[in-house]
Order: C-alpha cells, then sequence, then structure tokens
C-alpha cells in the first residue's frame, strides 16, 4: 500500500479569507489537451434550462455558521456539468469498483453511472471490475449496459462483489492502462478513499488521461467534510425494527430488558472496547484490509448487565437482539436512492469535465468535488459532548455518562467559539484506535 499523501493541495485563496481547496484537473499534468462542447446542451431534459451548467467559479462553502467578521473559510469546488468537456464520447472507456463492507445503495449508484454516462453523454463501453481492488487483476469484468443494471437498485449488496484488501498499486494502474481505461469511478469507504488517492497518484505519475473519482459509502457515517454518506438513512430506517422489537419485548415482561447492538465501526459497535476483556479476542486482530477487528460489546454488556442483577438477587428478562448484517445487507430506501443518483451523476459529470483526484458528496447540502487528502486525513466521530448527543441523552431520559477523566480531557481541549468548526467533529485517522471517550 502507497501513501496517499503525495498529492500537493490546490490552494486558491479569494478576498475576505476566503480559501478554494481545489480538486486536481488533467491539464495540471497534461497541459495540451483539447477540449469539448459538453454534448448535454443537445439532451432534450437540459436544454430546455437556460442555467444548465455550473458557473466555473461557482464553489460550495464548508462553514456555514458564521460570525459577523468569520473569515470566509475553506470553500469546495461546486459538483454538476461543465460547458467544455475533456473527453469525447465514443473515446470514454469507464469502469466501476466496489470495495469494502457492505452498504445501502451500492447497485443504485453502479446503476446510475452507467445511465448517467449512456444517457447523458452517449458513454458506450463501460467495465464492471469484480471483487473490490484485487478484481483488476484477478478477477473478470462484466460490460456494464443500461439494460444490464436497469433493476439491480431493487437488490441489496453489489452486483460486481467487493472485498477487503488486495490493493495493489502497480497491478491496478497497469490493468487500468492494459485495458484502455481512461475514466475510474471507485465506490467505498475511507480505506476505498484511501486506495483510490494512491491509484490517482500512481496515474498522474505515469502521466495517463484517466480520471479518477471516488463515490464514498459507508453505513458508519465517518467520512469528514461530506454532510452523510449513502446507506446510513436506509440503515437507520432498518435499525429501527430491532430496536422496536427489543422494546416491545421488554414492556411485555416483568423486569425486561432489550439490548440492540447496531454495527459502524467507530460509530456504534466499536464502544467500550477497552473495557472488554482481552480473552473474548486479540486485541491486535486486523482485517485483510488493516481495519482492528472488533471485539462483541453487545454481548460484553448483556453478560454485565446479568450479573449485575444476578448480585441484586434480582430476576430480569433480557433480550438481546443483533441485527448487525441485516441493516446493511438491504435495498436502499427512496431518499438514499434519489441521494445515490445525485452522487453518481456529480461524478460522471466531473470526469467528463476532466477533474480528477475528487470524491464526490454533499457540503451542506450542495454536491462538491472535494480532494482525496481532504476525505482520507480525518474521520467522523461521534461527539459525546455536542447538543446533539446532548438531545439524545435528555429525549431517551438518560445520565450522561461522562466520567471525571472524560469531563477533565474535554475541558483540557480548547474549546471553539463557535458551535461549528472546521472538522470539530473529526480526528485524525490515527487516534482511533486508542482509548477515546468519543467512541461510543
Ligand atoms: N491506505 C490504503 N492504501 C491503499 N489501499 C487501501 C488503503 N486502505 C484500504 N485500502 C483498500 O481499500 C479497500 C477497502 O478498504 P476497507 O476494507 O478498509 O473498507 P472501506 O472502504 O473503509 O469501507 P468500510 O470500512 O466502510 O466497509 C481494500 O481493498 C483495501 O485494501
Ligand atoms: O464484517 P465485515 O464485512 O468485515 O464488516 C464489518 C464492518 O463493515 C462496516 O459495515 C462498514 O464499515 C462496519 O460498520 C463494520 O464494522
Ligand atoms: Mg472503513
Amino acid at each position: 500500500m502507497g501513501n496517499p499523501c503525495d498529492t500537493q493541495m490546490k490552494l486558491v485563496a479569494g478576498a475576505a479569507g476566503y480559501v478554494l481547496e481545489d480538486v486536481p484537473h488533467l491539464t495540471d499534468y497534461l497541459p495540451d489537451l483539447p477540449s469539448y462542447p459538453n454534448p448535454l446542451q443537445d439532451n432534450p431534459a437540459y436544454s430546455v434550462v437556460k442555467q444548465y451548467f455550473v458557473n466555473e467559479d461557482d464553489t460550495v462553502t464548508q462553514k456555514i455558521v458564521v460570525h459577523k467578521d468569520s473569515p470566509r473559510g475553506v470553500h469546495f469546488r461546486r459538483a454538476g456539468p461543465r460547458q467544455r468537456v475533456f473527453f469525447e464520447s465514443d473515446e470514454v472507456h469507464a469502469c466501476i469498483v466496489t470495495c469494502g463492507g457492505l452498504c445501502p445503495g451500492l447497485n443504485t449508484v453502479i446503476r446510475e453511472i452507467v445511465c448517467g454516462l449512456y444517457h447523458m453523454y452517449g458513454v458506450r463501453k463501460i467495465l464492471g471490475i469484480d471483487g473490490g481492488y484485487r478484481g483488476f487483476y484477478a478477477k473478470n469484468t462484466v460490460t456494464l449496459t443500461p439494460k444490464f443494471v436497469n433493476d439491480i437498485h431493487k437488490r441489496g449488496g453489489t452486483i460486481l462483489g467487493t472485498s477487503r484488501g488486495g490493493h495493489d498499486t502497480s497491478k491496478i494502474v497497469d490493468s487500468v492502462q492494459d485495458r484502455g481505461i481512461n475514466q475510474v469511478y471507485i465506490i467505498g469507504g475511507d480505506g476505498t478513499q484511501r486506495g483510490a488517492a494512491v491509484i490517482f497518484e500512481e496515474i498522474r505519475r505515469r502521466g495517463l488521461k484517466v480520471a479518477v473519482a471516488g463515490i464514498p459509502k459507508t453505513i458508519d457515517n465517518d467520512i469528514p467534510v461530506i454532510d452523510k454518506s449513502f446507506g446510513f438513512d436506509t440503515a437507520v430506517e432498518e435499525a429501527q425494527r430491532a430496536i422496536n422489537a427489543a422494546h416491545v419485548e421488554a414492556g411485555s415482561i416483568e423486569n425486561g430488558i432489550g439490548l440492540v447492538k447496531l454495527m459502524g465501526r467507530y460509530s456504534a459497535e466499536g464502544a467500550g472496547q477497552d473495557l472488554l476483556s482481552e480473552s473474548l479476542q486479540s486485541m491486535d486482530q486486523q482485517d485483510a484490509s488493516g481495519n482492528k477487528l472488533l471485539q462483541d460489546v453487545g454481548l460484553w454488556i448483556s453478560h454485565r448487565i446479568k450479573e449485575h442483577f444476578a448480585k441484586k438477587k434480582m430476576p430480569i428478562n433480557l433480550k438481546y437482539i443483533d441485527p448487525t448484517y441485516m441493516i446493511r445487507a438491504i435495498p436502499s430506501i427512496a431518499s438514499d436512492n434519489v441521494y445515490c443518483t445525485l452522487l453518481a451523476h456529480s461524478a460522471v459529470h466531473g470526469a467528463m469535465a476532466g477533474y480528477t483526484g475528487f470524491t464526490v458528496g454533499p457540503v451542506n447540502g450542495r454536491h462538491a468535488y472535494i480532494p482525496f487528502n481532504r476525505i482520507i486525513e480525518k474521520q467522523n466521530k461521534v461527539v459525546i459532548t455536542d447538543r446533539m448527543w446532548a438531545r439524545l441523552l435528555s429525549s431517551t431520559n438518560q445520565p450522561s455518562f461522562l466520567n471525571p477523566r472524560d469531563i477533565s480531557e474535554v475541558k483540557k481541549e480548547k474549546q471553539p467559539a463557535t458551535g461549528l468548526l472546521d472538522g470539530e467533529n473529526c480526528r485524525d485517522r490515527k487516534s482511533v484506535t486508542e482509548d477515546d471517550p468519543c467512541i461510543s
């Protein structure tokens, strides 16, 4: 695995503290590339609208809550179709790959990339890579057409298959080069986006006319900068079924207790790892991608609750429900499908316009192109000292659970003047596996 941090940030300063964190463009290293009028201007759906192209200068602000004298802060390039494109339709040979764990909506994104390329830009050559990154060099490919993908959004999982580990940058880029692929769409979580960043670096080093676009996926909702990752709403919706069942069970019997364990690496299931006995599983075990394997906090809590009441000689009825994989292996709900479509189209518009090395996603409600480095440097966490957490505790009648150590840690941290400064709920990736009072 390579170092994804080689990319120089493209920073553009403007008036009143305005900063554009721009994404790379193919012309950064291939300055003589020709451009062409965007074929969308002849598309009946778009041609009736006057402002169908995004203005080159449009950017999206990261900081939405400001004070009178605040600097304007960081901005990202607005996503959407551009007046000029850097690929001719019959020149494009696109490929799509899905990596990491499953997530509702993967098939919708695949479908919408295929249909977007096909119908908006007249692209006919689209390849699906089988089984994640290693599929570039170890597996078969599948030809993707609108007909082939027509119904796939109604199914869970990914029709392309997925995997962890197996990221060999040189082999992947060799395969891209050998097959004549010039647009690579990479759908996956934080690890996948790190893999995409090194692929982009290698492509740029080789001077290839290949656009690399990342589409962030994770039910964990831990990818920074963007408002929300696709599949999260579907997962929450499904999780409710388990929570409701636990609630009904608990309420229907004397001394009933309902316990539900939800998935989400550092946003749910990773809670209390420091409290769990090492005998359950070695603390150092990792999956094929290098992610720490988490111990089962649900079972642990279940045992501890039972022990506690046994000591008090109080009979209880505890029902433990673990819907882990059920919340991610289902088809996406309608709102996620709409979101997936927007993501896919934004990625297609960006690649056609010659942007590369970017991840697409909504920032304060507007879709933007975000440089890979910005997406991979931090990881969102649940903050147990913010107002959202306070609302949760208050609406569920829970105590704060903060112990004196946590409170003094929080007090030691520099408190921001406003509640919404850059990266407030983010942390460096390296700290996520350490004991952290903010993992809940
Ligand atoms: N630093 C890295 N450099 C190159 N490739 C990486 C890196 N980190 C992860 N990858 C590759 O990205 C792919 C997916 O990574 P991972 O299994 O961590 O899932 P993810 O994308 O984070 O999704 P999720 O955790 O939400 O399921 C794997 O093939 C892995 O080898
Ligand atoms: O068991 P698997 O497939 O490795 O995936 C488990 C992990 O994948 C996710 O579903 C997605 O990141 C996490 O919530 C979970 O920790
Ligand atoms: Mg991950």
